[in-house]
């Protein structure tokens, strides 16, 4: 997969350069770039921004460099990614989506926004998707911190990134649809809490049992609509008796 990352701070993006992203981008299995949008301004300045139509405060990034930049990265089949807190909402089931496919382009906005004529403009151009995605209903300064998760999230299910694929199954929001199940490593004790005793029974059908019950009981606490969401094949009856 290649990833093209466009902004005015790439030094935001060096974090992509260690860990887990880092050594997916050495192991070839994802091609990362990041651009300076104000390599494709045309002033002295190096102007990316101007004042808005209508009024108001603040900057809004202009189209025009947008368009230059834009118009050198993307191709046929590339996916063009505008976080934004005006986005529909980026999940688990978004990141899987989009490490099914071979191009992905990140614009990452700054001031008040980017001209909102650059995503209509591409959303018309064959072969060319465009989506606009929010990270959570908060608001950033910028993109490149949603850039920074959207790249993460993708790469780390990208095949051989991850040791133990299996792993990527039992996490929060992941193919059970459930939040993971506490974890505990040694000592037994520590802070006098004890390690639950079935983790220590070395049966594994039980801890099967105990961890499924754990991520529903967390579930229907803390985030009962992921509950809600899950398909009827799902729970089995041991489930719903939980
Ligand atoms: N989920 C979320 C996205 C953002 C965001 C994304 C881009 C820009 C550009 C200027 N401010 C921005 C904020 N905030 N929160």
């Amino acid at each position: 997969m290649r990833v093209d990352v466009v902004t005015i701070f790439p030094d935001y993006l060096a974090p992509l350069d260690l860990s887990l992203v880092g050594k997916a981008r050495t192991a070839g299995l994802l091609d990362l770039r990041v651009h300076d949008l104000r390599d494709w301004t045309s002033d002295r300045h190096r102007t990316v921004d101007d004042t808005p139509f209508g009024g108001g405060a603040g900057m809004v990034m202009r189209p025009d460099v947008w368009g230059r930049a834009l118009d050198d990265l993307l191709d046929e089949g590339s996916h063009l990614l505008l976080p934004t807190p005006s986005g529909t909402r980026f999940t688990q089931r978004t990141a899987e989506r989009l490490a099914t496919e071979t191009h992905l382009v990140v614009a990452c906005g700054r001031y008040e926004g980017i001209d909102a004529r650059v995503a209509e403009h591409y959303a018309t151009r064959s072969g060319v998707t465009v989506s606009e995605f929010s990270l959570g209903d908060y608001v950033l300064n910028g993109g490149e911190v949603a850039a920074l998760v959207l790249v993460e999230a993708v790469a780390r299910l990208l095949p051989g990134v991850v040791g133990n694929p299996e792993s990527l199954v039992e996490e929060s929001h992941g193919a059970a649809g459930l939040l993971e199940y506490p974890v505990y490593t040694k000592p037994p004790t520590w802070a006098e809490l004890d390690v639950p005793e079935v983790l220590l029974s070395g049966h594994h059908g039980r801890i099967a049992r105990w961890r499924r019950d754990q991520a529903l009981v967390r579930t229907a606490a803390r985030r009962p609509d992921l509950l809600d969401a899950l398909a009827p094949d799902q729970l089995d009856a041991h489930d719903r008796a939980t």
